[in-house]
């Protein structure tokens, strides 16, 4: 077996934590080979929820599970983590926003991203889930300047899970046959979920999603929207956020980054704008990712339309608002 790695999963005790701590133990992002060491975070009043975690960890017989660190203190969690899993913070509720949750949620983000700075490996791979993820994200790595700003995402790696999956219900194939389906821009409800570069297996031959679906209105509208608004008709009908969904994509998304993406194959998370595709630079915006030992590269020259572009500046302005506010914030 290879030597175990330092796995931070902060929110330990909450709803995605619950989930996600079981995966990432069984083997399902860093490999059945890979024995972990897990750094639980959460707050004092949860440690008695936490230690009930732990418990079913240990009862779980996880063979990759080679120690469980469980705290409140930012400080031992972080102790040398080469992964990092952001969640703790607070999910909204509904009619809310998740913008609406800044103010809230964005003092975590500048408190743990100190405390990686002083802590973390210099390598850690930290993925940002609590929301407002992308704003949370550049945060976290604005308090963090000794860590390389690459080693900081956000994840929109669940709406395109979701898009792919409405891909495939549409046109009655597996999952895994759909490929490249890109999230621009905010994991909110400016999101945009684009097909135009994706392609699918349908009776033995790749095609252009586009080609195999032939709706315009569809891919342009309900689509659209479905996607957008998918995170708000789940906390309607579960009153409760998505969880179990949310730990897969996170798995799915630390998974791309320890393992790369296959030849011909991209991915979306949201990454440091350089200003590729006319988009603003300084925000955390969601682009179709190729990733090569553990780094990550934006997919250049997709060629973009008017009704795109139009779609990808929207998610820009609300992401230079969001950042704006979550600065004011910060500076209080
Ligand atoms: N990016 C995405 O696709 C998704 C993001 N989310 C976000 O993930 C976050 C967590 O959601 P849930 O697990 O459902 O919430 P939850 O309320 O069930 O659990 C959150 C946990 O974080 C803990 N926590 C709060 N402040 C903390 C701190 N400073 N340090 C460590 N732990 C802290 C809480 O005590 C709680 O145990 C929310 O912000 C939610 O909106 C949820 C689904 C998808
Ligand atoms: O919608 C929410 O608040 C939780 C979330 O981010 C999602 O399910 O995509």
């Amino acid at each position: 077996m290879a030597e175990p790695i330092r796995v931070c999963i902060t929110g330990a005790a909450g709803q995605i934590g619950y989930s996600l701590v079981y995966m990432v133990g069984s083997g399902a992002v860093f490999g059945p080979d890979t024995p972990v060491i897990l750094h639980l975070l959460d707050i004092k009043p949860m440690m008695t929820v936490l230690n009930g975690v732990c418990m079913e960890i240990s009862d779980c017989a996880l063979p990759c599970v080679r120690d469980v660190i469980a705290t409140d203190d930012p400080a031992v969690a972080f102790k040398d983590i080469e992964s990092a899993f952001l969640v703790g913070s607070m999910p909204r509720k509904e009619g809310m926003e998740r913008k609406d949750l800044l103010a809230a949620n964005v003092k975590i983000f500048k408190v743990q991203g100190a405390a990686l700075e002083q802590y973390a490996k210099k390598s850690v791979k930290v993925l940002v889930v609590g929301n407002p993820a992308n704003t949370n994200a550049l945060i976290c790595a604005k308090y963090a300047p000794s860590i390389p700003r690459e080693n900081f995402s956000a994840m929109t790696r669940l709406d395109q899970n979701r898009a792919q999956a409405q891909i495939s219900a549409k046109l009655g194939i597996p999952v895994t046959d759909v490929k490249n389906v890109i999230i621009w821009g905010n994991h909110s409800s400016t999101q945009f979920p684009d097909v135009r570069h994706a392609s699918a297996i349908v009776n033995g031959q790749t095609v252009s999603v586009y080609d195999a679906i032939k709706d315009d209105a569809f891919l342009k509208g309900e689509f659209i929207t479905s996607v957008q608004k998918r995170g708000a008709a789940v906390i309607a009908a579960r009153k409760l956020s998505s969880a179990m969904s949310a730990a897969k994509a996170a798995c799915d998304h630390m998974r791309s980054i320890w393992e790369g993406t296959s030849e011909g194959h991209f991915v979306s998370m949201g990454v440091f704008s350089d200003g590729s595709y006319n988009l603003p630079e300084g925000v955390m915006y969601s682009f179709p990712v190729t990733i090569k030992d553990k780094k990550w590269s934006i997919v250049q020259g997709l060629p973009i339309d008017d009704f795109a572009q139009e779609m990808m500046d929207k998610s820009a302005k609300e992401l230079c608002e969001e950042r704006d506010d979550a600065i004011a914030v910060c500076e209080d």
